[in-house]
């Protein structure tokens, strides 16, 4: 494909990407959230930020899960996150992704979306995707069923059965395909991947809903040693196209992808910096990488 027909293929599968957030929402309430979501499908960053959290605060039973936490992510910053075990990276994600409201603080997308005012199915409507660590791909269907699955929004049986793919979204699948490394493996049971591969693919169920925000979770555990390797380049190649964090305990495969490095613990940040910058902190050496 010349670059030119590239371009306008890109251009295509997000406009079409767009229509489709906005075609989700319809009647009654939902219809008010459309309006929501329409204005919201441009995310703000002007401001250089496409995610902040300012002094959010999350307590489960007294205990402080989440502690005066603030962080902010770049447009097209690959995060990594690191820290002992119950540091409270999944309380952030979830707070992100509206699984856990905060007790306190702000959440911002871009630098006018209000997270907090979101549902968790909305915030993923506004471009925000998770990947849970296990994978969650439907074992039965192929790799390309559930990449087309990936793109119906309305998943009722009847406009499942009627659902055809239009030009723009069999480009994107191309495109995601070739992205997750599993072009020679469209007409295969997804339940017959390794375990990367299934990996692979929850990833691109994502991409095929053109997320501006990505959120990881221990993305590569379980995975050999040529599949991390495999995953780092991937991850490397939406850097830029996409936002990511990932929260990571690999720390080779942290080296690999990072940029800057943050360092969770008792649910607040302890260091950021390059990881030769965090990983030569007496602090993180003494609550996690000395162990
Ligand atoms: N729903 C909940 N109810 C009570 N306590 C919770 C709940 N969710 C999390 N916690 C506690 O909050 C703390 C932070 O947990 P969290 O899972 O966010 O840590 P983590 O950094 O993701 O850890 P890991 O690396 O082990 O996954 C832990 O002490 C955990 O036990």
């Amino acid at each position: 494909m010349t670059p030119d027909l590239l371009e306008q293929g890109t251009q295509r599968i997000q406009e079409r990407a767009q229509a489709l957030r906005l075609n989700t929402a319809s009647g009654g309430r939902a219809a008010g959230y459309g309006r929501l979501l329409a204005q919201a499908g441009e995310v703000d960053v002007a401001h250089g930020r496409i995610l902040y959290l300012e002094d959010v605060n999350v307590s489960f039973d007294g205990f402080k899960a989440i502690n005066h936490l603030s962080l902010d992510i770049a447009p097209g910053e690959l995060r990594c996150i690191i820290g002992p075990n119950g540091a409270g990276k999944t309380t952030m994600m979830d707070i992100i992704t509206g699984k856990t409201r905060p007790d306190s603080g702000q959440v911002f997308f871009g630098s006018t979306i209000d997270l907090l005012r979101y549902k968790e199915a909305e915030i993923a409507q506004l471009g925000i995707g998770r990947k849970f660590q296990k994978p969650t791909v439907f074992e039965h269907l192929t790799v390309f069923q559930n990449l087309e699955l990936a793109l119906k929004t309305d998943k009722g049986v009847k406009s499942s059965m009627f659902f055809r793919l239009d030009s723009a979204q069999s480009d994107r699948l191309a495109e995601v395909l070739h992205t997750i490394h599993l072009a020679g493996s469209v007409g295969r049971q997804a339940g017959n991947l390794s375990h990367g591969q299934k990996q692979w693919l929850e990833i691109g169920m994502l991409l095929m809903q053109g997320p501006k925000l990505l959120l990881l979770d221990e993305p590569v555990a379980g995975m050999t040693d040529e599949e991390t390797a495999r995953t780092a380049e991937l991850f490397l190649s939406l850097k830029g196209k996409h936002s990511l964090m990932v929260v990571e305990h690999d720390m080779s495969f942290i080296r690999t992808i990072s940029e800057i490095v943050t360092v969770l613990c008792d649910g607040a940040v302890l260091a950021q910096g390059t990881l030769d910058e965090v990983q030569a902190d007496e602090r993180v050496i003494e609550v996690y990488l000395g162990r």
